[in-house]
């Protein structure tokens, strides 16, 4: 039987991607995406006419085809997309592409039936290819003509702490001189007044090219987003040249995918490249930040908090509030005198300082001038002070419960740092993650027991994992270190037993850290979400302790 498309209610995968595409899009025929010699590759029934098939779509999981899309079945390392073209066909892909090892796995799956009628692309560095192909399926404006669009400018924030952080101020400093941005990351991506859910720090290739399309309808001009390790090694930003990126800091994370230190700065120093941007700006504080200032193979800015030699610096650092002022200083203007800025950043964290002052300098390279920023960061708006859910969230004063995404050691160190008043103790709640950077579990354990005075291991997400297994291994690294520090472990599971157990022991002066869920809404227990808020489970504990005290 000769495979057709069948009419299908879309599921929520296929509602999910609907949701990045743009409302209008001409599409654009197969012979605008691929050259003769591609089709001239294709081993299974392609008719001369196929190449006049026009797609409308292009997305690489079968789950999430929606009519008329091309399907994009990749290689992957569980499995290759291509066992799912049937699945494709059936909800509607108008066409097919996939690599030489995809063509065969559809030739033995089809083997037996009549075949398909969907025309089959084969090519190779497929991923590599994606941006291209949906960049002209959602706005290329093809032969046919008719997409052609003003596409929102980008400016793209890597590192491995304080993407978001970072994304958002830059994101509020654009608004507040005159910019409709748009915002893609972790959290939420949001255009014009649209908030769209997102799945992936920094989406699937296909993905952000609708984005783009979506957002330039919306009236965006500017994007601020993040751009994480994983879409950099997976090519999800093929196809994108950002005006600005910016580098907050390299620390031990996600070596499970990258292997090493090495490996994980060579992957991030591939956005700093003339392929992904024009420019760059680099805090060098740490000592990949300044390896990558000098390799990058486009202009960089360096930026430096610490006293480092660098273009801008910042001086002048006063706590104010629960936050800090500082001033950032710059290169000469034309006039000869050096650029300076009065900044203040109304959060808990040191490291917000310098969230702050990568945001201001990005903010600048992307051409707003001086005096225009420095008017807006001195309005009511306050736009150095985003609101970042679960980023440094105060959710009460007395005790002090903060709840913080800092799941790695690094942010985790600075965190438990950053919220020592110097009067009662500090209590800390975290786990770490099942099926990734095993590594990092006793180190985590350690810097625990070195930071607070009582820790209290629960669960992150354990995935597939054995949380107890995994909560085993952080304890094995917070017992080591308390028998010199002195501090209190416990261990508490699940995790809301662990938030209420830290806030009804917590006095007045004490600051509870709830760490590593951030903005989460539920953990991932072997493949189902169990609801949970660190914020919302706070906030019970703490009525609860004041109706007891009553
Ligand atoms: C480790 C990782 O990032 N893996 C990415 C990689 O998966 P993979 O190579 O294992 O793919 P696979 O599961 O073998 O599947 C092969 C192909 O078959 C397709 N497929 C598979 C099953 C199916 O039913 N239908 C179907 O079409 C898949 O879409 C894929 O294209 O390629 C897939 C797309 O081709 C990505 O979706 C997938 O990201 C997964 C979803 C993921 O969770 N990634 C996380 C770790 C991630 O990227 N995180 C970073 C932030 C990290 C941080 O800073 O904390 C992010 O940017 O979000
Ligand atoms: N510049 C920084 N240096 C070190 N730690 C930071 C920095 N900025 C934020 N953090 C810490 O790291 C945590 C994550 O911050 P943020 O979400 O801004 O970073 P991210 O790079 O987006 O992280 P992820 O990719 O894991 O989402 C924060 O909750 C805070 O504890």
């Amino acid at each position: 039987m000769v495979r057709k498309p069948v009419s299908h209610t879309p599921n929520s995968a296929a509602q999910a991607e609907q949701a990045f595409r743009p409302k209008h899009t001409t599409g654009a025929t197969l012979a605008a995406l691929f050259s003769q010699a591609e089709f001239a590759a294709n081993t299974t029934e392609l008719a001369p006419e196929a190449a006049e098939t026009r797609v409308t779509g292009v997305t690489l999981d079968s789950r999430a085809v929606q009519p008329g899309d091309l399907y994009a079945a990749l290689p992957g390392a569980k499995t290759h997309g291509a066992r799912y073209a049937t699945q494709a066909i059936d909800a509607g892909a108008a066409a097919i592409v996939t690599d030489d090892a995809g063509a065969e796995l559809i030739r033995a799956e089809l083997a037996g039936t009549d075949g398909t009628s969907t025309p089959i692309v084969v090519t190779q560095n497929l991923r590599t290819r994606l941006g291209d192909l949906a960049a002209t399926i959602y706005s290329g404006g093809d032969q046919g003509g008719g997409n052609g669009r003003q596409l929102p400018a980008l400016i793209g924030v890597t590192g491995t702490n304080g993407k978001t952080t970072t994304t958002y101020m830059v994101r509020s400093l654009l608004n507040a001189t005159g910019h409709n941005t748009g915002l893609i990351g972790t959290i939420e991506i949001q255009s014009g007044n649209e908030t769209i859910e997102a799945k992936l720090t920094t989406p699937e290739a296909t993905q952000l090219h609708a984005l783009r399309a979506r957002m330039s309808e919306s009236g965006v001009d500017t994007i601020a987003m993040e751009v994480s390790s994983h879409a950099i090694e997976f090519h999800r930003i093929s196809g994108l040249l950002y005006d600005v990126v910016g580098f907050t800091n390299l620390t031990q994370d996600h070596l499970d995918l990258h292997g090493s230190m090495e490996e994980y700065f060579n992957v991030k120093a591939q956005l700093f490249t003339p392929e992904h941007a024009r420019t760059g700006v680099v805090l060098v504080d740490d000592a990949w930040g300044k390896k990558l200032s000098e390799t990058a193979g486009i202009p960089v800015q360096t930026l430096s908090v610490a006293g480092n030699d660098a273009d801008w610096t910042v001086r002048d650092i006063r706590r104010d509030h629960l936050g800090y002022r500082f001033t950032l200083t710059g290169p000469a203007d034309d006039a000869g005198a050096p650029q300076t800025l009065d900044a203040h950043v109304d959060m808990p964290g040191e490291f917000n300082i310098a969230n702050a002052a990568l945001a201001l300098v990005m903010v600048l390279s992307s051409g707003v001038p001086v005096a225009r920023l420095q008017e807006a960061i001195a309005s009511e708006a306050a736009p150095l002070t985003p609101s970042v859910p679960g980023r440094m969230e105060v959710v009460s004063t007395r005790p002090a419960v903060i709840v913080d995404f800092a799941h790695n050691p690094d942010a985790l160190e600075r965190a438990l740092a950053s919220v020592r008043t110097g009067e009662g103790r500090v209590i800390v709640v975290f786990g770490a993650t099942g099926e990734r950077d095993q590594l990092k579990r006793p180190i985590m354990g350690r810097i625990a027991a070195q930071n607070a005075d009582v820790v209290i291991v629960s669960d992150d997400d354990p995935h597939d994992e054995d949380p107890a297994t995994i909560r085993a291994a952080v304890l094995e690294g917070a017992r080591e270190a308390a028998a010199t520090t002195g501090a209190t472990v416990l261990e508490a599971a699940p995790r809301a037993n662990a938030i209420h157990q830290a806030v009804h022991m917590a006095g007045d002066d004490d600051v509870v850290l709830l760490a590593g869920r951030g903005h989460e809404t539920a953990q991932e227990v072997s493949g189902t979400l169990v609801p949970i808020d660190d914020r919302e489970e706070a906030r019970a504990a703490l009525t609860q302790q004041s109706t007891k005290t009553e």
